[in-house]
């Protein structure tokens, strides 16, 4: 047999909510065979407020670890999440590039739920010049569409849709701006932007803190579902009803972080 195949250029979540842990866990609910390059390792301290201590990782092993996918397997998707330097960031557009792959998926992460700081400031410029252009579809929440746009604070849907089309001027095929539980409004809203049209989409909102990976788990039910084969508008709705149902059964972990729950579709879905 054959299975459809996606690759995660990603950092490790050691409490397994985030990262590359949801990016695989969502990628196996799916169906889709998960492959990684790990590029930085995230640890939470237990003694200091689960404070992030991040470990980027050696440029070379992440290099050799592309090249196992790139050269030596392939992929039908891939997707980035985070990436800590700029020279990772511009090995991992060099590797896209080379694949030449139809559907690339860039979560252009900044910042990590929970922290809520932004882990490398100098970052967001590269992620806007090197990898913006390259992405099928890219999934900035909205700080990150802040950044990416040069609006700053966005807290309105017409501010979201001025972002989104500011994106997709600086080469996004696809732009999709997560609202999420920041956006005060009654449905989670997501606003998409293909270049012609915007398509807000409104899930149903939980009132709950337990939204950790929740970026990483939507963009790899994208990723997965352009590996399958569907188109992008079809992959993105799909994955937004992938995403609230891990909402709907997310759980507390300990006092600081609580994940959403990949397996919800298949486990609670009638
Ligand atoms: N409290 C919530 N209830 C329902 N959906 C949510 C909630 N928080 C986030 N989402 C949805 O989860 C997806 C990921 O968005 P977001 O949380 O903004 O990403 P990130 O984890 O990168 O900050 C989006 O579809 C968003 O609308
Ligand atoms: C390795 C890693 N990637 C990405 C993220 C971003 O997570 P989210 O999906 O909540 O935006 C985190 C947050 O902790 C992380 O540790
Ligand atoms: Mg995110």
């Amino acid at each position: 047999m054959t299975m459809p195949k996606a690759l995660t250029i990603a950092g490790s979540d050691s409490s397994g909510g985030a990262g590359i842990q949801a990016d695989l866990k969502t990628f196996q609910e799916h169906g889709v065979y998960g492959m990684t390059a790990l590029t930085v390792i995230v640890a939470m301290d237990p003694e200091n407020d689960w404070h992030h201590q991040v470990f980027p990782v050696e440029i070379e092993t992440i290099r050799a670890q592309l090249a196992t996918i790139a050269d030596g397997i392939g992929a039908d998707a891939l997707k980035t999440g985070m990436l800590p330097t700029v020279e990772i960031i511009e090995l991992a557009a060099h590797t896209i590039k080379k694949m030449n792959n139809q559907h690339v998926v860039i979560d252009p992460v900044m910042v990590c739920k929970g922290a809520d700081e932004v882990l490398y400031p100098e970052l967001a410029d590269a992620l806007r010049d090197i990898l913006t252009p390259l992405a099928t579809v890219i999934t900035p929440n909205l700080f990150e569409a802040g950044q990416l746009s040069g609006l700053g604070a966005i807290t309105t849907v017409d501010q979201m849709k001025e972002a989104a089309a500011k994106i997709h001027d600086i080469g996004a095929k696809n732009v999709l701006i997560t609202g999420g539980g920041k956006l005060q409004h009654p449905y989670a809203v997501d606003v998409l932007y293909d270049g012609r049209h915007f398509d807000v989409l409104q899930g149903e909102r939980f009132e709950t803190s337990y939204t950790h990976g929740a970026g990483c788990t939507y963009s790899a039910a994208i990723t997965a579902q352009l590996a399958k084969g569907l188109d992008v508008k079809q992959s993105i709705f799909s994955a937004k009803e992938f995403i609230t149902e891990a909402i709907r059964h997310s759980f507390q972990l300990n006092k600081h972080v609580g994940p959403t729950n990949h397996g919800a579709q298949r486990l609670f879905s009638k």
